[in-house]
This record gives C-alpha cells, sequence and structure tokens, in this order.
C-alpha cells in the first residue's frame, strides 16, 4: 500500500502543494513551524484519520473557506483517486474514484496509515482513555463490525449517561433504563471480543520488538484489563453479553445513586509494564518512547499479516530522545512498505535513509 501523490489547496500552511513520494522511504525536513506535520497530518486524514484536529474547521487555513486534499493512492492491487473537501460551516465531502463515501471509515477501507507522534507518549503516560483510542482507531480500521459496535456503544453510553442524569427531575425516564443496560451490554461485548483478540496479537508482536530495541535488556508486557465479571474477554460474543448484564443488573441501584455508566468497555484498560513495573509511573522518556512505538510497530505488523500489505507509516519527530542505538534499530526496523519520517534541519536521517528528501519551508516543499 503506498501513496504516489499528494495534491493539497489551502490545508493548514499550505496554500497549494503538489507532491509525488518514493515507494519506500520520504524523508521531510525542515525548521519547526515549516509544515512537516502539517504534511503527514494530509496523508493521515486520507486515511480516515485525524489525530491533531478535533474539528475539520482547524485544517482550513486561516481566512479561507474550503480546503481540498487529493492523494493517488495504490492499495489491494488497484489505483484509488481519494478526495476530501472541508468547509467552514458544512459537512466534508469524500470522494474515491469519483464516488462519495458515507465516512472516514470507508476511507480508512481502502487506505491505511499507522502514525507515530510526540502525543502518542500519551499512550502510555495518560489515562486509560488514550489506550482505548489507540485500540479503537486499531481495530476500527482493520475490521468494520467492531467500528460499527463502537459508534453504537458511544451512542447508547451518553443516551443512558442523560437517562441517569435527568432521572431525579423525571422519574420515568428510568423506565427505559433496562433497555438501555441490555443493547449496551450487546454492542458492549463485541467491543470486549475485538479488543481481547486485537490484544492477544499485538502481546505476541509488542513485546518482541521492545525487547529487540533494548538490545534485550528490557521486557515489555501487556495485559487487557476489563470489567470484572468478564472472565475470559476471548469468549464468544454471547458469553461476554451474559456477565456484562449480570454486572450492571448488580449495579443497577448504584448506577441510579451515583447517575453514572459504572462498568463496561468505557472503563478498559490496557496495562502496558516494562520488566514487571507500570511504565505509566516509571518509564524514562526514551523507555516511555519505546514502548509507544513498539505498540505501534506491532499495529502495523497485525495490519500486514491481516491485509498482506504493509500500511503506510508515518513517523513524526520520532528519533528525539532516544539513544544512538535504540535510532539505528527504528531505522532498520521501518523498513519494508511506504514510510513518511520527519526531522530537523541538520539532522542526518537524509543521509542514513537515503529515498526521496523533501524540505519544508513556510508551507513549501522542495
Ligand atoms: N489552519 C491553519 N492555517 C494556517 N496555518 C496553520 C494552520 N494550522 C496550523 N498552521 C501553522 O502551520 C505551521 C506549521 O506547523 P507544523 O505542525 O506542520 O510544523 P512542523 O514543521 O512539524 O514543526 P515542528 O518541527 O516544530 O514540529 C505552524 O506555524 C502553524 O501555526
Amino acid at each position: 500500500m503506498r501513496i504516489d501523490g499528494l495534491s493539497l489547496d489551502f490545508f493548514r500552511n499550505y496554500v497549494h502543494l503538489d507532491a509525488a513520494f518514493d515507494p519506500n522511504i520520504n524523508v521531510i525536513y525542515g525548521d519547526n513551524a515549516q509544515g512537516k506535520t502539517n504534511l503527514l497530518e494530509a496523508v493521515a486524514y486520507l486515511s480516515g484519520v485525524s489525530h491533531r484536529a478535533r474539528y475539520d474547521r482547524e485544517l482550513i487555513q486561516f481566512g479561507v473557506d474550503h480546503a481540498f486534499l487529493k492523494g493517488h493512492v495504490f492499495a489491494r492491487e488497484r489505483d484509488f483517486l481519494l478526495e476530501a473537501e472541508l468547509h467552514r460551516g458544512a459537512r466534508r465531502v469524500l470522494r474515491s474514484n469519483g464516488v462519495k463515501l458515507k465516512n472516514g471509515g470507508e476511507l480508512s477501507g481502502i487506505f491505511q496509515s499507522v502514525l507515530f507522534c510526540p502525543e502518542d507518549l500519551y499512550l502510555i503516560r495518560e489515562g486509560a482513555a488514550a489506550r482505548r483510542g489507540f485500540l479503537d482507531d486499531c481495530i476500527c480500521q482493520l475490521r468494520p463490525r467492531y467500528a460499527q459496535a463502537l459508534a453504537e456503544y458511544k451512542r447508547l453510553h451518553e443516551h443512558k449517561i442523560r437517562i441517569l442524569r435527568d432521572s431525579e427531575e423525571k422519574p420515568s425516564l428510568l423506565d427505559a433504563l433496562d433497555e438501555f443496560s441490555m443493547s449496551m451490554a450487546k454492542a458492549g461485548a463485541l467491543l470486549i471480543h475485538y479488543r481481547a483478540h486485537f490484544i492477544k496479537r499485538l502481546c505476541q508482536a509488542a513485546p518482541a520488538i521492545h525487547g529487540d530495541f533494548s538490545g534485550g535488556r528490557e521486557r515489555l508486557t501487556l495485559r487487557y484489563e476489563t470489567v470484572s465479571t468478564v472472565t475470559d474477554p476471548e469468549a464468544g460474543p454471547q458469553v461476554i453479553f451474559q456477565q456484562l448484564l449480570q454486572h450492571q443488573e448488580e449495579h443497577r441501584a448504584a448506577e441510579i445513586a451515583s447517575r453514572q455508566c459504572l462498568s463496561g468497555p468505557h472503563k478498559d484498560d490496557l496495562l502496558v509494564e516494562i520488566d514487571e513495573k507500570a511504565a505509566k509511573s516509571y518509564a524514562s522518556q526514551g523507555q516511555t518512547r519505546t514502548a509507544a512505538l513498539s505498540l505501534k510497530l506491532a499495529a502495523r505488523e497485525i495490519f500486514q499479516q491481516d491485509t498482506g500489505e504493509y500500511p503506510v507509516l508515518l513517523l513524526d519527530d520520532v528519533l528525539s530522545e532516544l539513544d544512538p542505538r535504540r535510532q539505528e534499530f527504528v531505522l532498520n526496523r521501518i523498513r519494508g512498505g511506504q514510510v513518511f519520517i520527519t526531522c530537523c534541519e541538520d539532522d542526518r536521517l537524509p543521509q542514513l535513509l537515503g529515498g526521496r528528501i523533501f524540505h519544508v519551508k513556510n508551507g513549501t516543499v522542495r
């Protein structure tokens, strides 16, 4: 899988860009705040992932009302022209080969990317939501059924919270509570089932990568933490459904009293340990970066095993805070598939990696 060309109009600080990429290595270098990350963000956007912007309007150039992205992508032995039109105050339009797409999930179904950026350190350091987000992004790209169940679960969760919150003033709202709990247990069981299977595969791939990174000196372990009544998260969704339902029934009164959904996959976590100590609390900067990168590279291997193609790898500022041995390991490990990697003006990376080199200056590329 690869992106051969990208055109941008009024995207972030690019007034206009036409770029043709190398099928293997693309090094993007330049001073701070010139547009390196924006370029990776545009590629990620065309794979249905928006990692920095909460709203599309943030991607549109200041003072302009529209932005246009176009990518020539080669995936599953076919050419695709993927397009996104972003408008201030109106819905975006996505197209593949001229045909309108319903949502970003359909873009992900065609073109996949794995992005590593400085914000990914949160994956290790921050609360469980960051790790759930990582799992959700990965599994949504691989399994459309998961994406559907996730959207449904989020919708039900918000609705149930509203019922619990407003029930004091309007007790009749509680009549619908059991039905919501039942539907949430159904969608939630699917989420837990898929997450457990994905984490099982992460457990096979990520520790090996982290072990290589650290020259065999560190041991990464991952563990899935979900609802306590679920005895085997890898069991079939029907079994998990019954156990979730039981948990919700047992906590019905407590949920009404606290006005919160007390259990379910919205509380899941992926526990990350290095040498049996919680990485969140004890890992150094370099270890944190290595662990986060190991998770991302493991996800990339799982994509490759499932689809037969490597997703495009987008590495933003990946080498800082790594010692030279870990840096060398990254550069060796990323070979295979198409890679975009950013670095600063005076970095040795362009000489080390080869491939096509892009110099980004103030929203223009040479
Ligand atoms: N919607 C927008 N319109 C115009 N400019 C924008 C918009 N959003 C961001 N920018 C600008 O784009 C510039 C480049 O940002 P980018 O994050 O790509 O920098 P970078 O080259 O990756 O820098 P660094 O090395 O510091 O990470 C910033 O100065 C930012 O203010």
